[in-house]
């Protein structure tokens, strides 16, 4: 399982491989030594470094950064405002084996090294940071030193991602065992430069102890359960989506949700359209399949056929009463659904008639993909804590699935797994984009893969299929760059 690790979750993780074998000494050697060999891979022998340190165990693991470069030829100076608080005893240990001066942080000036490793502050980040600390990181972060932080940026708080006063820009991040969300969320992403993830030796068992509850969104995480087609099944085996048209002149963002359940691995997929629109539908379909929808009667009589498994409503259906009906008779039909978009929106100041809707049916999957404003619409602007615990709690409170879009997309399950994404490119904000995701996950969803994994594949998915598209990229081509995304995930199976 692709886990990642909160910074107390971690600190579990050293303490049960400490009760259980190496001492925490070991442990900050491993780790210092992978920082070290970072830094030596872009560093000419020789070379000056300076090796900022902090109070705790991340400044001990400066300390034996510092010793190790030393001993290989480097020109070292080590600059902190004081040895090491004595609770930290790795860390107390690692300066005195350093045996080498330290220089106050007011000293430091990009003239003392071209590169610098950053081991003020990693998981045991507990207040903001002022002071030296503070002014020394504004004047970090306007030189060109090349910077090599030790677990996490400076002031980047694991849990969140969200910088605590101040926080250091690293060209590249050395973390230990796994890496932890504040690495994937931004703006926390956008300090870390390269990770590596080094290995020092904890075991995967303690994963077991743990039970960690948050996921990189990775196929690992999901490929079990993905509805790759098998040679004895029927096109009805893999499900039948419908996705629901807005009007008239709003027809295109459910033909672009539609061609993502169909490309996504739907059997079939059927466009259920308002009569003033379906000429224009039809003039634009072919694999997919069109029916006429009178109103909330009319979708009623299209889902009655419980092969039509699944449903996706939103992608410019309208706001107001109207949506609110559809979406009530969608949940009420059994289908697997996805709101979106309107649907979403139309909700707005009445969320907890959505949910009480959602809730009647526990066992029936129900994935909701709002972006950032849609959802501060759906559950409130201001949610207390990260956007990982945001998405968290509403998928508690909802009942369902959350989508939270972005560049860090954070899906969430009521039952508090969350997947972190780390591939979306910036490209992928565009017109539409949204809708095709959503009709990926409805895909997947007719296909049978449960909730969770349905939206977090169907997440990857999407952002795979930027990647493939590249630079340029309209919404139209996401459905077809699927096929070749696909593949790829089946050859790595
Ligand atoms: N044995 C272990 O637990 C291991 C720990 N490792 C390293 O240890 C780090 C965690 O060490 P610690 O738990 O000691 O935590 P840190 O070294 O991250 O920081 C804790 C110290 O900083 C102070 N502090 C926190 N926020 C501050 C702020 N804003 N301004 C001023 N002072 C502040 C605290 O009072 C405490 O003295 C990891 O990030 C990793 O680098 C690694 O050596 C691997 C093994
Ligand atoms: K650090």
């Amino acid at each position: 399982m692709p886990a990642l690790l909160t910074p107390i979750e971690m600190a579990e993780a050293d303490r049960l491989t400490i009760a259980a074998g190496p001492s925490g000494q070991v442990l900050m050697a491993r780790a210092g030594l992978a920082v070290a060999d970072a830094v030596s891979r872009s560093a000419p022998l020789g070379g000056r470094v300076a090796v900022i340190c902090g109070p705790g165990n991340n400044g001990g693991d400066g300390y034996v950064v510092a010793r190790i470069l030393r001993h290989r030829g480097y020109r070292l100076t080590v600059f902190a405002d004081a040895p090491p608080d004595s609770r930290a005893a790795d860390a107390a240990a690692a300066f005195a084996e350093w045996q080498g001066p330290i220089e106050p942080l007011s000293e430091w000036s990009d003239a003392s090294a071209g590169i610098v490793v950053d081991a003020l502050y990693g998981a045991g980040l507990s207040r903001d940071i002022g002071g030296a600390a503070a002014e020394l990181i504004a004047r970090l972060n306007a030189s060109a030193c090349r910077v090599v932080a030790v677990d996490i940026p400076s002031g980047i708080d694991g849990a969140t991602g969200q910088p605590r006063g101040a926080a250091v820009k690293a060209h590249e991040t050395v973390t230990f065992y796994r890496r932890k969300p504040g690495h994937l969320l931004l703006p926390g992403r956008l300090h870390c430069g390269t990770i590596r993830v080094a290995d020092i030796g904890i075991s995967d068992d303690v994963l077991q102890a743990i039970g960690p509850k948050t996921f990189v969104n990775e196929p690992a995480l999901w490929r079990g359960l993905f509805p790759f087609p098998r040679i004895a099944a029927h096109k009805y085996d893999r499900g039948h989506a419908v996705v629901v048209s807005g009007g008239l002149t709003q027809t295109g963002a459910a033909r672009l949700a539609a061609r993502g359940a169909l490309r996504a691995g739907a059997g079939l997929v059927t466009l259920a359209s308002p009569p003033e629109a379906l000429s224009v539908n039809a003039a634009h379909l072919t694999a997919i399949m069109l029916m006429r929808m009178d109103g909330v009667t009319g979708l009623s009589e299209i889902l009655a056929d419980q092969r039509r498994n699944a449903v996706c409503l939103g992608p410019a259906l309208g706001l107001g009463e109207a949506t609110r009906g559809l979406v009530a008779e969608a949940l009420a039909s059994g289908a697997a659904t996805v709101l979106d978009a309107d649907a979403l929106t139309s909700f707005a100041g009445e969320a907890d008639k959505l949910f009480a809707g959602i809730k009647a049916w526990a066992e029936r999957p129900v994935v909701l993909t709002p972006h950032a404003g849609e959802f501060g619409r759906l559950f409130g602007p201001d949610q207390a804590g990260s956007k990982l615990e945001a998405a968290r709690s509403a998928a508690a409170r909802a009942g369902a699935v959350v989508v939270l879009k972005g560049p860090d997309t954070v899906v969430a399950a009521p039952d508090g797994r969350a997947a972190i994404a780390a591939n979306a490119p910036p490209w992928l904000a565009t017109a539409g984009s949204g809708d095709v995701l959503a009709g990926i996950v409805t895909g997947l969803l007719a296909a049978r893969m449960p909730a969770f994994e349905a939206a977090a594949a169907g997440v990857w998915l999407h952002g795979e299929a930027g990647l493939a598209a590249g630079i340029g990229l309209i919404a139209e081509d996401l459905p077809e760059v699927l096929p070749g995304v696909l593949k790829a995930l089946r050859a790595a199976e």
